[in-house]
C-alpha cells in the first residue's frame, strides 16, 4: 500500500481514537454493536503491556496507547483520562466538542504533538496510581516478560513484515497459537477496540484470521514461544492488538474506508445543526415547570392566544382536539392538524396539532410544546426533541414536569437560546386515601376514575361495577378512536346523568381535564409485552394527577388503590422526586436514512433500520428511539415490490397495531395496491348495528383502526393514490358512533382467552380480583386490611 494512504489512515486512526476517547460518556453508537464505543472501551491498563515499576510511567505509557500510541505520535491527554472517580465529566464534555473538531480533514498531527507537551503528573491521582499498582501485581510473569521484551509494537510489526523466514513450530505451539487467535477473534474487548480503526464487528473475525495467517507465517520462534507461555488470555490479546492494528491499516484499506463511510453516513451527532433556520433565530424558551394540575398548559395557552399566530403541539389527538375546541370557543380561530385529520378554520392563524405533525418550516410568534418530558419516551421521544430544536418561533413554551429541566437547560445553552423558567406548584395537594376500596369495587363512588392497565380489565371492572352498584361507567382506553374517547369523557364530565364513574387505561394520563374526584388504581402492574411489571412512578403520578382539577366539580383530588397491599407503592410513587432525564430521543429523517441506504445498496428496509441502529453515532445526551413496530411492518412489506425507499418509509410509519392481523392485512393491501399505481380503496363492509359482545366490539375497534390508517396514509401520499378520503371519513365517523353506542349498552361478560380459543363459555364466575405483584404489608400504614371481598 502506498505510504501516503497509510499515513492518512494512521492519522484518521489517531484522530478517531482521540475522538472516541475524548467523547467518552458523551457519544454513543447505536443500539448494539457500536454502542460500546461510548463506554470507556479503552480500558485502564490492566495488563502487562503497560506494566512498569514506576506507576507514573505506566500511566504515561497508557496515555500514549490511548491517545495515538503505536508510533503515531502523542496526542493530548485529558485530565478526565486519569480521573478514575469520574469527577471530570464536565471537562470531558467540553473536550468533546474539540474532539469532534479534530475529526476533520485538516487534522494536524504536528501541531498536536506540540500541543501535547508533557503529561501533567499532578493530574495522576492516587487512586489511579494504586489501581495500576494492583494490576501490575496481578499480571502474569510470562505476560510481563513478553511486554518487557517487545515494547514497541510498530517495530515488531515491521520485523514481521520484513521477515522472510518461516519459523518451524511444533504442533503443540501451533495448537496454542490457534487457541490464542481464536480467543482473540472472540474477544469483545478486541472487537470494540477495532471499531476505532473502522474494523466493523462482522469483519473483525476475518481480520483476526488473516492476521493469524500473517503472524504464523512470519513470526520468529522466540516471539511465538514467549506468546505461547502467556497462552489464550486477555494479556495475549492486549499484547497482539497494537500489532494487529498495524496489520489492518496496511491490509484492509478498502474495508476500512467502506466501513468508515457507512458509519459517517449514520451520524446523528449535533442534531441542533439540522435546523439552521431555528439556529439563526434568537428564540426565547419558556419552561413551564411543575407537577400535574398546576396551570402549566393554561398559562402557556394564554401566551399562545395572545400571539398574532401560534402553534400548540399536543401529545395526544384528544388533547389537540380539546385545545382546538377551547381556543375556538374563546373566539380565536384555530385549525386542527393531526395525522388523520386536517380541519382548516378560515382566517385561522393558530394551529393545534399533535407533536408528530410539527412543521419546522412555518414561522410562529408563539409555539407551545406540551408534556415536554416525553422527549425521553423510548419510542416517540424524537418528535418532542425535534420540536424543541427545530421550531421556528420567537417564543417556544415548554410545559412539563421537572425531569427534563436540566437537559433542557443544557440544550438551550448549547444552541444559544434564552431560557426562562417558570416554576409551578399544584393548585391543591393530592391526598392519598389510606382506606382504599378494601378490595371491593362496590365501594366506588360518584366521580371515581378506576384505572386499569389492560383492555380486558377495563371491561371486567365496568361490568362488575354496573352489575353490583347503581353507577354507570364511561370507558377510555387507547384503542378507542379519539372521537369516542371524547364522547365518553363528555358523558362523564356532564352533570345530571347516571354515568358518574370512569374506567380508564393510562390513555387518560396526559394533560386531560376531567371531572375526577378520586383516582382508584385497580392494580399497579402493567404488562410490558413480556411480563407484568410495576407501573413506573412518573406514570403513576401523571395518572393520579387527573384527580381534583382546578375549575372542575372536584377541585380537591384524592388517589387510592383497590387493594390495601398496593397502597405503599402508590405512596412511594407519589412521594418520589422526579428522576432526572439524562438522554432524549432522536430518530433519523428520511433524508438521513436515504443517504445511509446509498452506502449499503440492496439491503432490505427492515435490515436497513437495524443496520442504521448499529452504526449510528449519537451525542451523549441523545438515544436512538426504538423502532420495533416499524421493523415488523417493514418485514411484512418486504414482499411488496415496486415501492421506493420513501414509499416504504411512509408505509412503515403508518399508525398500525402490529398485533392486529386485520389491520396488518389491510396495510399490506394498501401498499400493494399503491405499488401497482392503482387508487387505494378500503375493501371493508360496514356493520349495521352496535356490538353485542366483546368480539364484535373488538371488530369495530379494528375497523376503525384500518380507516384511521387510510386517512393517515392519505396525508402522506398524493390524492390520486388515496382518493376515497371523504368516504372513509364518513365510515370512520359511523364506526366511532357505533363504538360509542356499544360502550353505552355493553353488559356482556368478558370471555377468557381460553374460552375465546375454545369457543366455549365457563360458568358465570363473577368478578375476580387481580393479583398484585406489589405485595406490601398493610401494617406499615397502621391500617388493618379487611378480608378481601369479591363481588359475586
Ligand atoms: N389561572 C387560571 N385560571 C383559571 N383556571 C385555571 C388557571 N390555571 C389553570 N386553570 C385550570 O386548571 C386546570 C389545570 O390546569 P392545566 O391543565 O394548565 O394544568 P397542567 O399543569 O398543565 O396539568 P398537567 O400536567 O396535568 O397537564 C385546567 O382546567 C385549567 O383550565
Ligand atoms: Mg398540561
Amino acid at each position: 500500500m502506498a505510504r501516503g494512504v497509510a499515513g492518512v489512515l494512521r492519522r484518521a486512526y489517531t484522530s478517531r481514537v482521540r475522538f472516541l476517547l475524548s467523547t467518552r460518556n458523551l457519544h454513543s453508537f447505536g443500539e448494539t454493536g457500536c454502542r460500546s464505543l461510548a463506554n470507556p472501551q479503552f480500558d485502564e491498563p490492566t495488563t502487562s503491556r503497560f506494566a512498569s515499576d514506576n506507576p507514573i510511567r505506566a500511566q504515561r505509557q497508557w496515555n500514549d496507547y490511548r491517545f495515538g500510541g503505536f508510533g503515531f505520535g502523542k496526542v493530548r491527554s485529558f485530565s478526565s483520562t486519569v480521573d478514575t472517580n469520574g469527577e471530570n465529566d464536565e471537562k470531558a464534555e467540553s473536550d468533546c466538542e474539540e474532539g469532534l473538531g479534530s475529526e476533520s480533514e485538516d487534522y494536524d498531527e504536528e501541531s498536536m504533538v506540540n500541543e501535547l507537551g508533557e503529561v501533567d503528573e499532578s493530574l495522576i491521582n492516587d487512586s489511579a496510581v494504586s489501581e495500576i499498582g494492583e494490576n501490575v501485581t496481578e499480571s502474569s510473569e510470562a505476560a510481563r516478560a513478553l511486554n518487557a521484551r517487545y515494547q514497541d509494537p510498530v517495530e515488531l510489526y515491521r520485523e514481521l513484515r520484513q521477515s522472510e523466514v518461516r519459523a518451524k513450530l511444533q504442533s503443540s505451539e501451533l495448537d496454542t497459537l490457534s487457541e490464542i487467535f481464536s480467543y482473540f477473534a472472540q474477544s469483545s474487548w478486541g472487537a470494540n477496540q477495532a471499531l476505532a480503526i473502522y474494523i466493523g464487528r462482522s469483519f473483525f473475525p476475518t481480520a483476526v484470521s488473516k492476521f493469524r495467517d500473517f503472524f504464523v507465517s512470519k513470526c520468529k520462534i522466540e516471539v511465538v514461544q514467549d506468546l505461547v507461555r502467556v497462552g489464550a488470555t486477555d494479556e495475549a490479546v492486549k499484547f497482539l492488538f497494537p500489532v494487529f492494528v498495524e496489520f489492518c491499516i496496511e491490509e484492509f484499506t478498502d474495508e476500512i474506508k467502506r466501513f468508515k463511510s457507512v458509519v459517517d453516513s449514520a451520524d446523528l451527532t449535533k442534531p441542533a445543526t439540522w435546523f439552521p433556520f431555528a439556529r439563526a433565530m434568537k428564540r426565547k424558551i419558556v419552561y413551564h415547570c411543575g407537577p400535574t394540575n398546576s396551570g402549566k398548559t393554561y398559562n402557556a395557552l394564554q401566551r399562545f392566544m395572545e400571539a398574532k399566530n401560534g402553534l400548540y403541539c399536543s401529545p395526544l389527538r384528544l388533547l389537540a382536539m380539546e385545545v382546538f375546541d377551547k381556543v375556538n370557543a374563546l373566539g380565536i380561530y384555530c385549525s386542527l392538524l393531526t395525522g388523520q385529520e386536517k380541519k382548516h378554520v378560515p382566517f385561522a392563524n393558530h394551529v393545534s396539532c399533535t407533536v408528530e405533525m410539527v412543521s419546522t418550516d412555518e414561522l410562529y410568534e408563539v409555539a407551545v410544546v406540551d408534556e415536554i418530558q416525553m422527549m425521553a419516551d423510548p419510542s416517540r421521544g424524537h418528535a418532542w426533541t425535534k420540536a424543541l430544536l427545530g421550531l421556528k418561533a420567537d417564543e417556544v413554551h415548554l410545559c412539563g414536569d421537572p425531569s427534563v429541566l436540566e437537559i433542557v437547560r443544557k440544550m438551550c445553552a448549547d444552541i444559544g437560546d434564552e431560557l426562562v423558567e417558570e416554576h409551578y406548584e399544584r393548585f391543591k395537594p393530592l391526598v392519598v386515601e389510606g382506606k382504599t376500596l378494601l378490595g371491593d369495587l362496590k365501594n366506588v363512588k360518584s366521580g371515581d376514575c378506576v384505572v386499569a392497565f389492560s383492555r380486558r380489565e377495563i371491561f371486567e371492572v365496568k361490568m362488575a361495577i354496573e352489575k353490583h352498584t347503581k353507577h354507570r361507567c364511561c370507558v377510555i382506553y387507547g384503542a378507542l378512536p379519539p372521537e369516542t374517547r371524547r364522547h365518553q369523557a363528555n358523558l362523564f364530565n356532564e352533570e345530571g346523568n347516571e354515568y358518574d364513574v370512569l374506567v380508564a387505561s393510562d390513555a387518560v394520563g396526559m394533560g386531560l381535564n376531567l371531572n375526577i374526584r378520586r383516582v382508584v388504581f385497580y392494580s399497579l402492574n402493567k404488562y410490558n409485552g413480556d411480563k407484568n411489571v410495576p407501573v413506573p412512578a412518573s406514570q403513576v403520578k401523571q395518572i393520579a394527577g387527573r384527580a381534583g382539577r382546578r375549575g372542575s366539580r372536584y377541585p380537591d383530588g384524592l388517589a387510592t388503590t383497590l387493594h390495601l397491599e398496593d397502597l405503599t407503592y402508590l405512596i412511594e410513587c407519589l412521594q418520589q422526586p422526579f428522576d432526572e432525564v439524562k438522554k432524549v430521543g432522536l430518530f433519523p429523517f428520511f433524508e438521513q436514512l436515504e443517504l445511509f441506504a446509498a452506502k449499503v445498496p440492496d439491503m432490505a428496509f427492515s435490515k436497513l433500520l437495524d443496520h442504521f441502529g448499529k452504526h449510528c453515532r449519537l451525542d451523549g445526551s441523545y438515544f436512538l428511539c426504538r423502532h420495533d413496530h416499524v421493523k415488523k411492518v417493514a418485514n411484512m412489506l418486504e414482499k411488496v415490490e415496486g415501492l421506493s425507499l420513501e414509499d416504504r418509509f411512509n408505509f412503515c410509519f403508518a399508525p398500525v397495531n402490529v398485533r392486529n392481523p386485520k389491520a396488518m392485512y389491510h396495510l399490506y393491501r394498501f401498499a400493494s395496491t399503491y405499488s401497482q399505481d392503482m387508487p387505494v380503496n378500503v375493501a371493508m363492509g360496514m356493520p349495521k348495528s352496535s356490538a353485542r359482545n366483546d368480539t364484535e366490539l373488538l371488530d369495530l375497534e379494528s375497523r376503525h383502526q384500518v380507516l384511521s390508517m387510510y386517512l393517515w396514509l392519505s396525508n402522506q401520499f398524493e390524492e390520486k393514490n388515496f382518493p376515497f378520503v371523504e368516504k372513509v371519513e364518513a365510515m370512520a365517523t359511523n364506526i366511532a358512533e357505533l363504538l360509542g353506542e356499544s360502550l353505552t349498552k355493553a353488559n356482556w361478560k368478558m370471555e377468557t382467552k381460553e374460552e375465546i380459543l375454545k369457543g366455549q363459555k365457563k360458568e358465570d364466575r363473577g368478578y375476580d380480583r387481580p393479583t398484585s405483584i406489589i405485595k406490601r404489608k398493610a401494617e406499615n400504614f397502621g391500617v388493618k386490611e379487611s378480608p378481601k371481598k369479591v363481588v359475586s
